[in-house]
């Protein structure tokens, strides 16, 4: 039955290489209003899971009988999409991805835009305003004439959000977005995140750091292993019975005094 639940619903996803199970049977709710982080260990699987959830990387199935897979987002079969109808609904911004063209950021930020003009046209004025925008939201109004090639990490970071920004998605994945940046970088880009959602649109984001996700996420799904081992509100995930036998150390959660929220604490125990 199609479900009408607003926002990213996934059911049943498995991927697997080499007879290497590296999903297994993943279910995946992301609220539309929210920021879900999709947290776990090295090698649990969050960037396979974005890219299966992007459609770029196919999901398989995980039983030969019963139903498949199924990716669906404000009840919509993201799958059955054709590639360009996909573009303008969902952004995927990937962990280092580099380009060895020589592009300068404006072009490359204007990338963002292809997927919203008829397939002969060129930039319009309101593609360059619609990157100019895009660029001022991720701090990265001062690069727009350089070379994407000469950035640094954290520059070209912020430069993957403006593409994305640009693109003006209802959902919006994301592959470790606060990689190469500095404290305040990072605090921009999670309230840049943190607006997007305010404004109705899908967010998730594949998080390392757990005291970033306390602060800005809504919701969270921990991976282990290639499985869901927890989901829920921030309280609920962020709790030591739920973190130390996933990540292997000892979890000790405090309150923030000013926002209330949980802060962490780890040590080896
Ligand atoms: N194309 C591939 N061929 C072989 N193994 C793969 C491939 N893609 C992913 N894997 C393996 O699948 C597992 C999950 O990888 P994935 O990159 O999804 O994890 P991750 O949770 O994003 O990790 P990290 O936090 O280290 O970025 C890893 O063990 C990885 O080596």
């Amino acid at each position: 039955m199609p479900t009408t639940q607003r926002g990213l619903t996934a059911e049943r996803v498995s991927w697997g290489i080499d007879g290497q199970l590296i999903l297994d049977d993943v279910g995946v709710l992301a609220p539309a209003g929210a920021v879900t982080g999709l947290l776990g260990p090295n090698g649990s699987g969050k960037s396979t899971l974005l890219r299966v959830l992007a459609g770029v990387q196919q999901a398989g199935r995980q039983a030969a009988s019963g139903p498949g897979p199924t990716t669906t987002f404000d009840g919509a079969d993201l799958r059955a999409l054709p590639r360009r109808e996909r573009a303008r609904v969902l952004a995927l911004v990937e962990q280092d991805a580099g380009t060895d063209l020589p592009l300068t950021v404006l072009d490359a930020v204007l990338l963002g835009r292809i997927p919203h003009r008829s397939l002969l046209a060129g930039d319009s004025d309101a593609d360059r305003a619609a990157a100019h925008t895009a660029l001022a939201a991720a701090g990265a109004q001062e690069l727009a004439d350089r070379e994407v090639g000469t950035l640094s990490g954290g520059e070209r970071q912020r430069v993957h959000m403006a593409r994305a920004l640009a693109q003006r998605p209802r959902l919006i994945l994301l592959d470790e977005p606060t990689n190469h940046l500095d404290i305040a970088a990072q605090l921009h880009a999670m309230r840049v995140l943190r607006d997007l959602a305010a404004d109705g649109v899908t967010v998730v984001a594949a998080l390392h750091d757990l005291n970033l996700a306390a602060s800005t996420c809504d919701h969270l799904v921990l991976l282990d292993g290639g499985r869901v081992v927890a989901a829920g509100p921030v309280g609920e995930v962020l709790v030591p019975a739920v973190l130390e036998p996933v990540y292997g150390v000892r979890v000790d959660v405090l309150t923030h005094p000013r926002t209330g929220r949980p802060v962490l604490s780890f040590d080896r125990g």
